[in-house]
């Protein structure tokens, strides 16, 4: 039997994550002990209530309230707490201690990031955190490390479970948001506050970092045009689907170039678009994620799994663990961010895409050609118009796809449309992407 070193680790939370995160590491010690050349000695996890109860039963005497006395006596600190606060000053306080930091938070690394990398890379610490994008999917790895000598041109994904969650449901089942937010809490899957899932936060967050790793320059998460799925409605889900479309909330990262100044710069956003039923987007299914990568030597590259859940996303936990406890057995410092690029951040006016507008309009002669003029004022090119009138109904329901056009163009036609007199309503406007 060989007598491994200790490296101490100490957890902070012990939530979905967290405690399977602890159960993991309490009955794969020998295992990871081997794979390391160390043992992975779990010193203790903080909590708020010592005496709560938890659905995976955790040794009585691991459990401390005391997270700084904890952090003190750690080589390593996993920070599955969540939040902003205390999470930002307990890690910098684990790397003011000289403790490497693991941490799925990424509200905390998408809003303090900068500051704690220049901490890392002061003292020469790891601050590793695959878990914070796409759960248990190797993602951040695979940009940061095997994408290292390409050049990664666009990323196109699914980075919120909840959402997809709730969307799939919404899609497959007739279910209402509310209920489908319910099922995907209940399972482990959204955030302490869901806003954070349904407002489009979390994946703005993963967004920002995505888009910092793969174009080397910091992208804060206010620089990403964000919009949630709070207002997708069901008549929406289900004429999308009649269409041959689904309904899903995507995260768009792309290097671009201005075709009037040759200025290079970043876009990042995040918005529920339709995807057409046939694109691979489209069948992924529940809390899964999908993250196609396209770079420019090695092409498209799709990751593709658990993008959410407590047991998932400890596996991405386990791993950064396992290579920091390695770098412990070899020596060196931790490797810091790569910033070098800091291209500009594109704002969303400079973007183009594809548009699904649906009016309500009045039915009466002419008023297919007033549409019509308002798209071609701001050089808008519909690719095809659908009408449907309702037997006994003054209105007529119009539903125009546009060819790719500017977001800028794009809103002041709506502008324009929803000023309109033959408009009774502009009833959705959504994004068309993934069309082959
Ligand atoms: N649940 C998931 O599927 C995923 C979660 N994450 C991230 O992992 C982190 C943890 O997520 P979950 O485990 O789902 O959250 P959770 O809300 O289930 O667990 C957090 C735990 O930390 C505890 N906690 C909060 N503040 C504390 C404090 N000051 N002292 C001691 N304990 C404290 C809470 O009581 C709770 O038990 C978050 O940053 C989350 O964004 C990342 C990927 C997937
Ligand atoms: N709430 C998040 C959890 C994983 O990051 C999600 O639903 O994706
Ligand atoms: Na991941």
């Amino acid at each position: 039997m060989i007598e491994y070193r200790s490296i101490r680790v100490g957890l902070l939370g012990a939530g979905s994550v967290g405690s399977q995160v602890a159960r993991l590491l309490l009955e794969h010690g020998d295992e990871l002990a081997q794979r390391i050349g160390a043992r992975i000695e779990l010193v203790g996890i903080a909590v708020r209530d010592v005496d709560a109860e938890r659905d995976v039963e955790l040794p009585r005497a691991l459990l401390t309230t005391d997270a700084d006395a904890l952090i003190l006596g750690s080589d390593i600190v996993i920070e599955l707490m969540g939040g902003l606060e205390p999470a930002r000053t307990l890690v910098l306080q684990a790397i003011a201690s000289g403790a490497d930091v693991v941490t799925g938070n990424k509200a905390l690394l998408a809003t303090h990031g900068p500051e704690l990398f220049a901490a890392a890379e002061q003292v020469g610490a790891q601050l590793s955190y695959e878990a914070a994008v796409g759960g248990a999917i190797p993602i951040l790895r695979p940009l940061r490390e095997s994408l290292a000598g390409d050049r990664v041109e666009r990323i196109l994904g699914i980075v919120n479970g909840t959402t997809n969650f709730i969307l799939d449901r919404m899609d497959t089942t007739g279910a209402s948001l509310e209920d489908a937010l319910a099922t995907a809490t209940e399972l482990g899957y959204a955030e302490a506050d869901p806003t954070a899932d349904i407002g489009g936060y979390d994946a703005a967050q993963k967004a920002a970092i995505l888009a910092s790793i793969a174009f080397h320059t910091n992208v804060p998460v206010e620089a990403v045009h964000r919009e949630g799925i709070t207002g997708v409605s069901a008549a929406q889900v289900d004429s999308a689907r009649r269409a041959g479309f689904v309904v899903k909330l995507l995260a768009i990262c792309e290097r671009l170039v201005d075709a009037e100044t040759g200025e290079e710069g970043v876009s990042a956003r995040v918005y529920p678009a339709l995807v057409p039923r046939e694109h691979p987007l489209a069948s992924v299914r529940g809390a899964n994620n999908a993250v196609f990568v396209e770079a420019s030597a090695a092409g498209p590259l799709m990751f593709y799994g658990a993008g959410a859940g407590g047991v998932q996303t400890a596996s991405a936990v386990l791993g950064d663990l396992v290579a920091i406890a390695r770098r412990h057995v070899i020596g060196g410092p931790g490797m810091a961010e790569s910033t070098h690029a800091e291209l500009p951040m594109f704002d969303i006016g400079r973007i183009t895409t594809r548009y699904a507008i649906t009016l309500e309009v009045v039915d009466e002669p002419g008023v297919l050609e007033r549409i019509a003029r308002v798209f071609s004022e701001h050089g808008v090119s519909v690719e095809q118009l659908q009408q449907t009138v309702s037997s006994g109904s003054e209105r007529a329901t119009l539903v125009i796809g546009t060819h790719e056009a500017t977001e800028s163009a794009l809103a002041e036609t709506v502008t324009s449309l929803a000023e309109n007199p033959v408009v009774a309503s502009v009833a959705s406007v959504l994004r068309v992407e993934g069309t082959l």
